[in-house]
């Protein structure tokens, strides 16, 4: 339901006093006010205490949930990104269907009450694949991101002519819920520095959005000289240990008046594979929001719910090395990934009722969990056995070896083979030279796995073979960097393979369609594989369940398996990567599971080694925070019966 103006039909129907009373869309404003340092909201003083969360990163049906339980923890308004490369997945191809439904997730924050403080990118960092911004842009390999290159402005002036439009209605003055749009994201992070490229998008968001709508900038305080812009309201971003004061001052410089905003006030942090689980105390957290309230500032709390990374859609980060993002994005936020109210937000809600009211009545309960298993999953067959239904198209034939972006492929895996041409006797060393891979190759000779090469690590493996011999390097792409200097983040082979004193040429590059083929031939009930015993490296594994009562939220729990991909009934539940943690288990929202016997089907697709025992456990809590070292502890700690038992225990919803 878009916001309609309110028809005269309206204000004949209402009695003439509230029609009075009631902003008309001519009425209606978000404005700054410079006099008193505050804002306006349809000419009464108005501060925010927002949150952010995520629409891409919750299915659409839990949306409700999640948007009533930050209303009802004091919010009045949300926080959010608009992710282009999820709703532009190839040039001039949109998707706004489903849990892509921009507009249907407007209106249910608007139905909870709730404003919106947008924030359409282009680039919008947000741990997400490639700061949201199309991997097909870098089909041009030569264009420079974020700046004023015409090649990327012409794309982005495409897109927000789809976008902009869009949410136009929505904006506050013409009745909607949004109050504000923020343009690009961190710009003063990013080297360029481009400042043509910032004036290019403010005068596309006036052009398409007009000039009542509040445009603002976000930067952290090293980023104000070159994130802010005349015209744009400048805004910080900080968290609990920052020194508030010092960047507030700081912030003065750039806004001597109007109310001060922090617009990602962190109330956790992100997650890498192999490194600890990220916590914010909830003592810091609180005590900061606090003292911000107390100054009359407006506050965004980055993330109040921060959901998860399905399918591939996590990004990453360079420090040295690089380090992808993991699926699941907790961000030990107040709200936890299963949508599970936490001490914290209590403890925020008691900080924000000091200053505004908050609703009252309970808060819906935490969702029902469930446990299930041990399943034993049984071998469907070796990656290879299915290159042709991966590939129906057959391979992409080229001297040396193409990137995904050249191949048009996304995101997920492909497949480079090549030939030996001479018998090797002795284990020779095989690389890719320059850091060449992106970023992970599980290789393969004859179908046998030898090992991994990866993107961080200076390795070598050492292969032997025959002429003729088939070598195969299956590419993880896992996840383009979503923060940095430099975000061209190309996949794949960049540089060809050398084994021994030759420089490997003539390629096959297979782009493989997994998820194709899981959701559309697995559920066909495969053979079981004739293999003598399980094979190591890319491999899929799968096992169809029934649960026998209700469902209920769970976390799969895959212990002494390596790494890989999990779909559930077709559904790219995203990465694991038991071996790195910290994260241990992976959210299985219940609506995805089938009840009352009916059967469900979880597949995995193993890159390296699998268990002696092939068996995965659905529990109803997560783990979160156990690096491989501890996790071993953590098994022990587990109930013997969960561990023990044979089969599938019937379901202990609660
Ligand atoms: C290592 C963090 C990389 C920079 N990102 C930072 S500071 N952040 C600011 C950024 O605007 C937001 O999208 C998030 O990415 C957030 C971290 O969660």
């Amino acid at each position: 339901m878009a916001p309609k103006k309110p028809s005269c039909l309206r204000s004949l129907l209402l009695p003439l006093s509230l029609t009075l009373l009631l902003p008309q869309a001519d009425t209606r404003s978000f404005l700054v006010d410079r006099d008193h340092d505050r804002f306006l909201l349809d000419g009464a003083p108005f501060r925010y205490v927002s949150g952010s969360l995520h629409y891409f990163r919750v299915p659409r049906v839990l949306w409700t949930d999640r948007l009533l339980k930050m209303r009802w923890s004091g919010l009045n308004a949300i926080q959010f990104y608009v992710p282009w490369n999820y709703h532009e997945p190839q040039p001039g191809v949109y998707n706004f269907n489903g849990s892509r439904d921009l507009i249907a997730f407007l209106n249910e924050a608007a139905l909870a009450n709730l404003l919106v403080i947008l924030r359409p990118g282009p680039y919008i960092c947000a741990e997400w694949e490639m700061g949201g911004l199309p991997s097909w842009l870098l089909q041009k390999p030569e264009i420079h991101l974020r700046t004023s290159d015409p090649d990327f402005l012409a794309a982005v002036d495409s897109w927000f002519k789809v976008l902009l439009p869009k949410i136009y209605p929505w904006l506050y003055h013409n009745g909607g819920n949004i109050i504000s749009i923020q343009v690009e994201n961190e710009y003063g992070s990013y080297r360029a520095c481009d400042f043509s490229y910032m004036r290019h998008l403010a005068g596309l968001f006036r052009a398409l959005l007009g000039e009542k709508i509040l445009l603002f900038t976000t930067d952290g305080p090293e980023g104000l000289k070159c994130g802010s812009l005349q015209g744009l309201y400048t805004t910080v971003d900080f968290g609990p240990a920052d020194n508030m004061t010092k960047i507030f001052t700081l912030l003065r410089k750039y806004e001597p008046h109007g109310p001060l905003v922090n617009s990602e006030y962190y109330t956790g942090w992100l997650d890498y594979w192999g490194q600890n689980h990220s916590t914010r105390s909830v003592s810091a957290v609180t005590k900061g929001l606090e003292n911000m309230l107390k100054l009359g500032a407006s506050v965004n709390m980055y993330m109040f719910h921060g959901g998860t990374n399905f399918g591939y859609w996590n990004g990453a980060d360079k420090k040295g090395r690089f380090l992808p993002i993991t699926t699941s994005y907790d961000y030990d936020a107040p709200i936890s990934e299963a949508g599970d109210p936490t001490p914290k937000l209590f403890a925020l809600r008691d900080v924000i009722s000091k200053f505004q009211e908050v609703p009252l009545g309970p808060l819906p309960p935490p969702s029902p969990k469930m446990m299930l298993g041990p399943l034993t999953l049984h071998l469907v067959g070796h990656l290879l056995a299915f290159l042709d239904l991966l590939c129906p198209r057959g391979p992409i034939h080229s001297i040396l070896p193409m990137t995904f972006e050249a191949v048009k492929q996304d995101h997920g895996f492909m497949l480079y083979r090549t030939y030996m041409t001479y018998t090797i006797f002795e284990p020779t060393p095989f690389w890719v030279p320059h850091n060449g891979v992106h970023d992970r190759a599980y290789v393969m000779v004859d179908g046998v796995f030898q090992g991994v090469l990866e993107r961080n690590m200076r390795d070598k493996l050492f292969l032997t073979g025959q002429l003729g011999s088939k070598l195969d390097i299956l590419v993880e792409n896992m996840g383009r960097l979503s923060f940095g200097s430099n975000s061209s983040d190309f996949k794949g082979l960049l540089e060809p393979p050398i084994l021994g004193q030759t420089i490997l040429t003539q390629w096959l590059m297979f782009p493989l369609k997994i998820d194709n083929l899981v959701k559309w031939w697995f559920p066909l009930q495969l053979p079981k594989w004739p293999y003598p015993q399980a094979p190591s490296g890319p491999t899929f594994y799968s096992k169809t369940f029934p649960i026998l009562g209700s469902v209920g939220d769970t976390f799969l729990y895959l212990p002494g398996w390596t790494k890989g991909q999990v779909w559930i009934n077709g559904f790219n539940l995203g990465r694991y990567w038991t071996k790195q943690g910290p994260q241990q288990t992976l959210y299985v929202p219940r609506f995805l599971l089938f009840p009352r016997g009916a059967l469900n089907k979880i597949t995995l697709l193993e890159l390296e080694n699998v268990p002696l025992q092939p068996q995965v456990q659905f529990l109803d809590k997560p783990i979160l925070n156990s690096t491989s070292t501890l996790h071993r502890t953590h098994i022990n700690s587990l109930s013997a019966d969960t561990l023990s038992a044979s089969e599938p225990m019937e379901l202990s919803g609660h």
